[in-house]
């Protein structure tokens, strides 16, 4: 039944509690988005403000030839600056990014109580939760975003426990085995510019745990007033995300000296067959690198035209590890701007509130 979504908790009840999401009041006819979904004004996205991001893709298959130092360079200098880049070359099959697409536009197509049965209240698996905005019960103004996220520590728990519906199970599993091993040479290039080895034995401290997402970002009539993802950045290690061909993801270039359009918004390009990868909290590696590596600030804009999708792998280290500044950037840097910390208290803290920004680090900052 059509929500009335004039009343704002039934709105609410129909959209997070019965699971329908943004889909279902997308579905139910609606000619203006409903008012908590208006962001206020300094959150609103003016699509005329964001410049592309020039900066062109990086050639990851570079990095088993001659020409490895260089790539290396760019890998480094990337994460040192913007703290997002595209790769192309990078292992995963191109016809499995575009099923990893097909398959979240059919997941999120379902009827509401099939995708309902993953809901975090009721899941049957702890590792598998459908839901939409980031955390409803706090905020301000919700996210114009359904998604759904899988955890992943073993292949076999997955085989187990994740959806089989649509192939949701198979197609991540596919894009997380494809792309392990970029995702080592990428965290190894950037360990080793700290003065780290990467080996079997310290690997799981920074990559032990994984988590897929499908985000799906319906159509939106005022994509002015709305944001499909506030203001936020990663809390893991490394992000390796698909998007679209719709586009909307925007960064907000650090404020660093030596580049051009600092704290201002840029778009990340559309590049057919590349996958974005950003910097998330722990490697900022802020944290293990002191605050040499940036994990950005990023947000989403909507759009009027037609829905998007994107696929990010979040990587990060298992809920008991203990983080904090490398002993080796320490003795170089003399200083140390974070403390040492639980990851599940940073995650707890993360997930405990909306999305603010690059706040979350807070948490672990030394002032
Ligand atoms: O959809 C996107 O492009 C980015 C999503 C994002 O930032 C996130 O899920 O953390
Ligand atoms: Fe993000």
């Amino acid at each position: 039944m059509a929500p009335s979504l004039d009343d704002e908790s039934s709105l609410f009840n129909f959209v997070v509690r019965d699971g329908n999401g943004v889909k279902g009041i997308v579905d139910s006819g609606i000619s203006k988005v409903p008012r908590p979904y208006i962001q206020p004004p300094a959150e609103q996205i003016n699509k005329k403000n964001a410049s592309k991001c020039e900066i062109p893709p990086i050639d990851l298959s570079k990095l088993d030839g001659p020409e490895h130092d260089e790539v290396a360079n760019q890998i480094v200098r990337a994460a040192e600056t913007l703290g997002f880049f595209q790769v192309v070359n990078h292992g995963v099959p191109i016809q499995l990014l575009d099923s990893l697409k097909q398959t979240a536009h059919n997941f999120f197509g379902l009827p509401a109580e099939r995708k309902a049965v993953y809901r975090k209240e009721v899941s049957p698996s702890p590792l598998v939760k459908y839901g939409t905005s980031f955390v409803p019960e706090k905020e301000k103004a919700l996210e114009w975003k359904d998604y759904i996220s899988m955890g992943y520590t073993n292949e076999n728990e997955a085989l187990q426990q994740w959806p089989m519906e649509c192939r949701c199970r198979d197609v991540a599993l596919q894009y997380l085995k494809t792309s392990h091993e970029m995702v080592k040479k990428l965290l190894d290039v950037l360990m080793a510019n700290l003065g780290v080895e990467l080996d079997d034995s310290n690997i799981d401290a920074f990559i032990g745990k994984k988590m897929v997402n499908m985000n799906f970002y319906p159509t939106c009539p005022n994509p002015e007033l709305t944001v499909g993802v506030g203001r936020h950045s990663d809390m893991g290690t490394l992000t390796i995300l698909l998007q679209d061909g719709i586009g909307g993801l925007h960064v907000k270039v650090p404020e660093i000296i030596d580049m051009e359009k600092k704290e201002e918004w840029v778009e990340i390009p559309r590049i057919p067959g590349a996958l974005v990868i950003n910097i998330g909290d722990m490697l900022q590696f802020q944290i293990w690198s002191n605050g040499r590596y940036k994990s950005a600030e990023h947000r989403v804009r909507t759009t009027s035209t037609k829905s998007r999708v994107s696929i990010p792998i979040f990587t990060s280290p298992r809920a008991t590890q203990k983080v904090a500044p490398l002993p080796q950037v320490i003795e170089k840097d003399g200083i140390s701007h974070y403390r040492e910390f639980l990851f599940s208290d940073y995650m707890n803290s993360f997930f405990g509130n909306a999305h603010d920004g690059k706040k979350s680090l807070d948490f672990a900052k030394i002032n």
